[in-house]
């Protein structure tokens, strides 16, 4: 199945950056990954993870100190960045502003040599796709942030790369262009077939884009997923905490197997919840539970506090209850046009946490 080749794989990449005397920086540390052909790939994770570090990295712009990165298979060391089937979109742009976007569209081809019919059709072809038409002939500098971020785009397409690289391409855009562009981003992955692989610091861009996304820290890879797994099934305490607002609880575990496991918490309440990894009876356990999937009650629940805050956010509110046991745990509503959500600050609760909700995490 060609769906399933990697478009693009790191095998064991590590990158240390030397600094003066002592001191050095580990970008990345032994990260594998394989990234399928056709693929919208996220690299997701906080500042200084190693996101741009692994991009630069597949582009050419760096060599990793150890492991290798393959193409289609093949050891892509010896290329340099031109002659690899690889594209950038950078986070500035980089657009020349004295050209037109139909010069900017086409200079990559130029550079190439091709001839100027074939740059022609291409430049228009782009244009199109992007639908950027009226605007062929203006400078750079005379269009919106919006309309420059399509011309980069377009670019970066116009040479039919096998693989297009984002860093962080939205990210200079208000947050409607914002929106817009992701949509638009999706489009174009799914008409060109090109493999896309986006950096992003958004857990939520991450979340509404990607057909897999890769959660970084530390210059790790944490877990690869598809977005419902790293949202609802979260290996560890980290994925779960960058991805999404989430109610942390302990306990301790009474019996697991089979992905399922007992957790008995401070409250006394017993708690059934999926494990991504086997817990051993009688271990300390940290459990999620995402404040969607938790109700709150009148009666007794699960746990009881007392309404601390009510956040209201249009969509939905935001309930917060403070616990019995002292933390804070936070469930959310979906709201009706006909009623508000029913409980007022100082009013004492119970919280259900349905069979389904919680996750047991690696610490
Ligand atoms: N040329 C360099 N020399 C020294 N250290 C570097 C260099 N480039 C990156 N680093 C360090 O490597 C780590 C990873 O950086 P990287 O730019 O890959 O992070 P990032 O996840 O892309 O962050 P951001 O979201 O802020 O762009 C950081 O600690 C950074 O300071």
């Amino acid at each position: 199945m060609t769906a399933m080749r990697p478009a693009v794989e790191a095998k064991g990449v590590t990158r240390v950056f030397r600094g003066t005397g002592q001191d050095s920086v580990r970008a990345l540390d032994n990260v594998s990954v394989a990234i399928r052909e056709n693929e919208f790939f996220t690299l997701l994770g906080p500042s200084g993870c190693g996101k741009t570090t692994l991009l630069r990295l597949i582009a050419g712009f760096d060599f990793p100190t150890d492991g290798e990165i393959l193409l289609y298979g093949q050891d892509i060391a010896p290329l340099p960045p031109f002659k690899r089937p690889v594209n950038t979109v950078f986070q500035s742009y980089a657009l020349f502003p004295h050209m037109t976007v139909a010069d900017n569209i086409g200079f990559g081809l130029k550079m190439l040599g091709r001839p100027k019919v074939e740059i022609e059709a291409r430049v228009d072809a782009m244009l199109k796709l992007v639908h950027m038409q009226e605007l062929k002939n203006r400078r750079t500098s005379q269009i919106s942030g919006g309309q420059q971020q399509r011309v980069a785009l377009a670019r970066a397409l116009a040479p039919q790369p096998k693989v297009l690289l984002l860093d962080e391409p939205l990210s200079a855009l208000d947050y409607k262009l914002r929106k817009e562009m992701q949509i638009e981003l999706k489009r174009l992955q799914h008409e060109t077939g090109i493999t896309f692989i986006f950096v992003t610091h958004d857990q939520e861009e991450a979340l509404t884009m990607s057909d897999r996304i890769a959660v970084m820290s530390s210059g790790n890879i944490l877990q690869v997923g598809t977005p419902w797994d790293v949202y609802d099934h979260p290996a560890e305490r980290f994925v779960a905490d960058f991805i999404g607002e989430t109610n942390f609880l302990t306990g301790t575990v009474e019996n697991a197997g089979n992905g399922q496991a007992q957790v008995a918490l401070r409250s006394g309440a017993k708690i059934c919840a999926t494990a991504a990894v086997d817990f051993r009876a009688g271990s300390n356990a940290t459990l999620m539970v995402r404040p969607e999937h938790a109700k709150l009650v009148k009666g007794r629940g699960d746990l009881s506090g007392t309404i601390e805050n009510i956040v209201y956010f249009g969509t939905d509110t935001h309930i917060h209850v403070r616990l019995d046991e002292g933390d804070v745990f936070m469930v959310r509503q979906q709201n009706s046009r006909s009623a508000g959500c029913g409980f007022e600050n100082g009013t004492r609760v119970g919280i259900s946490i349905g069979d389904d909700a919680a996750q047991l995490l690696k610490d």
